[in-house]
């Protein structure tokens, strides 16, 4: 027999590959700290919101809204990275000893963070909505990724930012 997940598992889920995306940031930014590669990457951006308008709209989701909650992904992406720019340009001995590689390593785990997300928008589209219901269970999920990613306040901060238009449909 199977068991359906009941649909807070979903949103838990949705916010647990929100923090996720926040944590690789850090990969991001040790690739890019120390070399002449900007945080900021416009063209790759398009890539990744292109890909989930496409990715959306097979989901049967709408691709407008899709892209500007991946728009909130990539922006508090960079706040992770210009924090830990800060920080590491501050405390030097802090800097990652290992640089990855954004292009072969990096990127391809974000865009399969990407596709797990649209599968979880889909599946939680009914309760994605402006209810006391879907903040109820948003802030739950969020206190429950803050524990299990045990993430610091530069990424907590971000994580809010990144949560924040789930129950806004
Ligand atoms: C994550 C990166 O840094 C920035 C954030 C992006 C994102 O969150 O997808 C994309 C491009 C950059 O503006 C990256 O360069 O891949």
């Amino acid at each position: 027999m199977t068991t359906a997940l009941p649909p807070s598992s979903d949103l838990k889920e949705l916010v647990s590959l929100a923090a996720e995306r926040l944590l690789l940031a850090d990969r991001v930014a040790a690739a890019k700290f120390g070399t002449d590669q900007p945080i900021d990457d416009p063209a790759r951006e398009q890539q990744v919101l292109d890909r989930a308008a496409a990715m959306a709209t097979e989901a049967g989701l709408d691709p407008a809204e899709t892209v500007a909650f991946f728009r909130a992904q990539i922006e508090m992406s960079k706040t992770v990275q210009r924090g830990l720019f800060d920080r590491w340009t501050r405390h030097p001995e802090r800097v990652p000893a290992e640089r990855p590689d954004l292009v072969t390593e990096v990127r391809p785990h974000l865009d399969r963070i990407t596709a797990a997300f649209v599968g979880r928008l889909a599946a939680t589209a009914n309760l994605r909505a402006a209810t006391r219901r879907c903040r109820d269970l948003l802030l739950l999920a969020e206190g429950e990724a803050d524990r299990r990613h045990r993430l610091d306040p530069l990424h907590e901060k971000a994580l809010r930012g990144a949560i924040a238009p789930i129950c806004t449909g």
